[in-house]
């Protein structure tokens, strides 16, 4: 069997039209090793998952590995034609190179309530052309749909690099041994038939009629108006189970809910919405808002959360359909109707 390729020689035969893209993309992996080697330790490298004492420009707590993993990146894309870096862990945008293309919108850590736990977590990346001429903030408050590249890297089992440059998506593993990257799938293509949702069922109570509904709906199973047993799974980093949607297919949610600060949901738009959405629709699946797809819209500051939706197309059309759909039968189902005896 020829050996897979490597991402360096993929970027070179496959990669995006523009070669500074392509910088990004091996740099982001190549800073990723680094990362990795610390998780692989553990508490061994420190207390990673330790409380730093600070916020981050969205009220989280800044754990020590995200302060690593943002001092990581940011640094390591200085190898690469960067303008601008806007992070999670920054409340400002981060200047590099003005003169250069690219701007780098980047979750340096995602999933960080599960650093303690020995379970996945990653780093989340988006590419946009910088604006020469405007403040940092203008590249970056432009719809998604105008990413040149976006990916994610999970740190799990096997660390791997989900990627694209608007050529499909691709998947690339790391081989320790040799400290490269290596294509594992080529054009991801979402399995659309896959009965499985991700969503946080604990919010149960503070979400809006529709959310419930189409969640009752997966419950009822075979019986139910979908008519198929549903599995369910709940990582609690969104690129775990991003990674798991994209190899076997499902729908993720995370959408807004009744509790305070959780209107709009937990995830920014910037920095996990909108490259997860390229990821996605780039492997034949789609990205919404609960409604509106993710990439068309406007983003009117840096940290802006959004509503999440994602994965198998008609799964993800589905929900917006319980939205926007007025004739949406809410009581046809005694059962599991909110309307009907059970919850009045
Ligand atoms: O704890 P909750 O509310 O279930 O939220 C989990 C979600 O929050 C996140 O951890 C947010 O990302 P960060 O860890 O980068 O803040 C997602 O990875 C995950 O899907
Ligand atoms: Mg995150
Ligand atoms: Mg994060």
């Amino acid at each position: 069997m020829p050996e897979p390729m490597t991402l360096q020689a993929f970027l070179e035969t496959s990669g995006a039209d523009d070669p500074a893209v392509d910088q990004v993309v091996a740099v982001m992996a190549g800073a990723s090793r680094e990362i990795a080697a610390t998780i692989q330790l553990g508490t061994l490298a420190g207390r990673m998952g330790d409380a730093r004492g600070n916020q981050n420009a969205d009220g989280d707590e800044q754990k020590a590995l995200d302060v690593i993993a943002h001092d990581t990146f940011t640094e390591a894309l200085r190898r690469a034609p960067v303008a601008l870096v806007a992070s999670e862990e920054s409340d400002s945008t981060v200047t590099l190179d003005a003169d250069a293309p690219l701007a780098v919108a980047l979750d340096p850590l995602d999933g960080s309530s599960n650093i303690d736990t020995n379970v996945s977590i990653g780093t989340i990346f988006s590419i946009l052309p910088a604006r020469p001429g405007t403040d940092g903030e203008a590249s970056f408050l432009v719809p998604g749909r105008e990413q040149l590249g976006a990916g994610f890297i999970i740190y799990g089992p096997q660390v791997s690099l989900v990627m694209t440059v608007r050529k499909g998506t691709h998947i690339f593993t790391l081989d320790p041994a040799r400290g490269e990257f290596r294509l594992a799938q080529q054009d991801v293509r979402i399995h659309p038939a896959r009965t499985e949702y991700a969503i946080n069922a604990s919010n149960y109570r503070h979400w809006d009629e529709c959310v419930r509904t189409y969640i009752d709906d997966c419950l009822a199973g075979e019986d139910g108006p979908l008519g198929a047993n549903f599995n369910m799974r709940w990582i609690a980093s969104m690129v775990a189970d991003a990674y798991r949607i994209l190899v076997r297919g499902g729908i993720f949610l995370y959408p807004g809910d009744q509790r305070r600060g959780y209107q709009q949901g937990r995830l920014r738009l910037l920095y996990e919405a909108n490259p997860m959405a390229l990821v996605f629709e780039e492997a034949a699946g789609a990205a919404t808002d609960t409604v509106n797809r993710i990439l068309d819209i406007k983003p009117r500051n840096l940290h802006q959360r959004t509503p999440l939706v994602f994965g198998s197309a008609d799964k993800v059309e589905r929900v917006a359909r319980y939205h926007t759909d007025p004739s949406h039968d809410f009581t046809r189902s005694p059962l599991f109707s909110h309307r009907g005896l059970l919850r009045v």
